[in-house]
């Protein structure tokens, strides 16, 4: 089998929750056992993957158990709900692709690491919260809870109304060393959850959680710098991205370079909180020496490779 090279793998954590009346525990893992399928069928094209997750619903649904359960239980914060979500979706996807493995006769392992991110303490972004987390609400549910229980709550992209947190950009990521160690020995590696962990680092280079959520485009994107990777994959909802989404002269995009991108993200074509941070992020790649980039939707990752569909991005 010819070998690829590493890509880094970004699988979104609304693609996890197909709709509204799928976001049980089995409901989750049965579109995640799907989409480490389509990574497995990259592995056996010859990549090595370390894949990525996001959290945004999960992160909120675990913070709001911890909220319900307040006369009961003790509170849970933002960083611990981060740690628990890369613990519960490392989990999924492990045990995924050990069993997907396994019905390939493929000897490979799978290894998800929890994974500290550094953010910036003086990050602008601590006052000015923007990361979507938890279920959609309708604007009046919304602007009830931001009145009794003091969210701040967003329109998301013409989807319904968010709670909505701080989400600093990610600096440094503590485990990349540790990811890179166990790519490089073969392991298939699950990282980078939620964008990791966020964590400051005091005058004494001690790391202190932080009440935040990162987005998991950025902190994957520095993951793949930081561990040079041939690839940067992000895999959501759409084929494809558009220009003029959703409107009548929308336009799906093949291919385009860093410049094309830059010029249609400043003409306002990817929405805020869903596609524009997959663009920044993709841009920051190859801004620091990435070589392509590919956004596509997990069932379409393999047609994507053979150059049938998806949208890439080049220098
Ligand atoms: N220009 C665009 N092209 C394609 N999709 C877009 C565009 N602008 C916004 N979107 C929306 O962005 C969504 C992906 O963002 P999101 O759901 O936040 O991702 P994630 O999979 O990381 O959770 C797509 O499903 C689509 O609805
Ligand atoms: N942390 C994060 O960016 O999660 P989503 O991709 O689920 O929004």
């Amino acid at each position: 089998m010819e070998k690829k090279g590493v890509a880094v793998v970004a699988v979104g954590g609304n693609s996890l929750i197909k709709d509204e009346d799928h976001k049980t525990i089995p409901d989750q893992y049965h579109a995640g056992k799907e989409s480490m399928k389509h990574i497995v069928d990259m592995i056996e094209q010859g990549w090595e993957v370390v894949v990525t997750h996001g959290n945004g619903p999960q992160v909120g649904f675990i913070l709001r158990r911890s909220e319900l359960s307040r006369h009961e239980l003790h509170d849970v914060s933002l960083d611990f709900c981060g740690a628990d979500s890369q613990g519960s979706i490392g989990y999924m996807f492990a045990m995924a692709l050990h069993n997907e493995f396994l019905a390939r006769g493929m000897k490979k392992q799978a290894a998800a690491i929890v994974t500290q991110t550094i953010v910036d303490r003086n990050d602008k972004a601590f006052q000015n919260p923007t990361k979507p987390i938890g279920s959609f609400m309708d604007e009046k549910t919304a602007k009830e809870r931001r009145d009794k229980e003091g969210w701040v709550v967003v329109e998301d992209a013409g989807r319904g109304w968010r709670r909505v947190v701080a989400s600093p950009i990610p600096q440094k990521i503590v485990e990349a060393e540790a990811i890179n160690s166990l790519i490089k020995a073969g392991f298939t590696v699950v990282g980078v959850g939620g964008g990791g962990i966020p964590v400051i680092e005091d005058e004494n280079g001690n790391l202190v959680g932080v009440e935040a959520v990162i987005d998991k485009d950025f902190g994957s994107a520095l993951l793949a710098n930081l561990i040079n990777a041939d690839l940067f994959v992000i895999s959501t909802a759409v084929e494809k991205v558009a220009i003029n989404f959703n409107k009548p002269d929308q336009k799906w995009i093949d291919k385009m370079t860093a410049a094309e991108a830059r010029k249609y993200m400043e003409e306002g074509h990817f929405a805020k909180g869903s596609m524009l941070p997959k663009i920044q992020a993709i841009l920051k790649f190859l801004d620091a020496g990435g070589k392509k980039a590919l956004i596509t939707n997990p069932e379409n990752i393999g047609r994507a490779l053979k150059g049938e569909t998806g949208t890439w991005i080049v220098p």
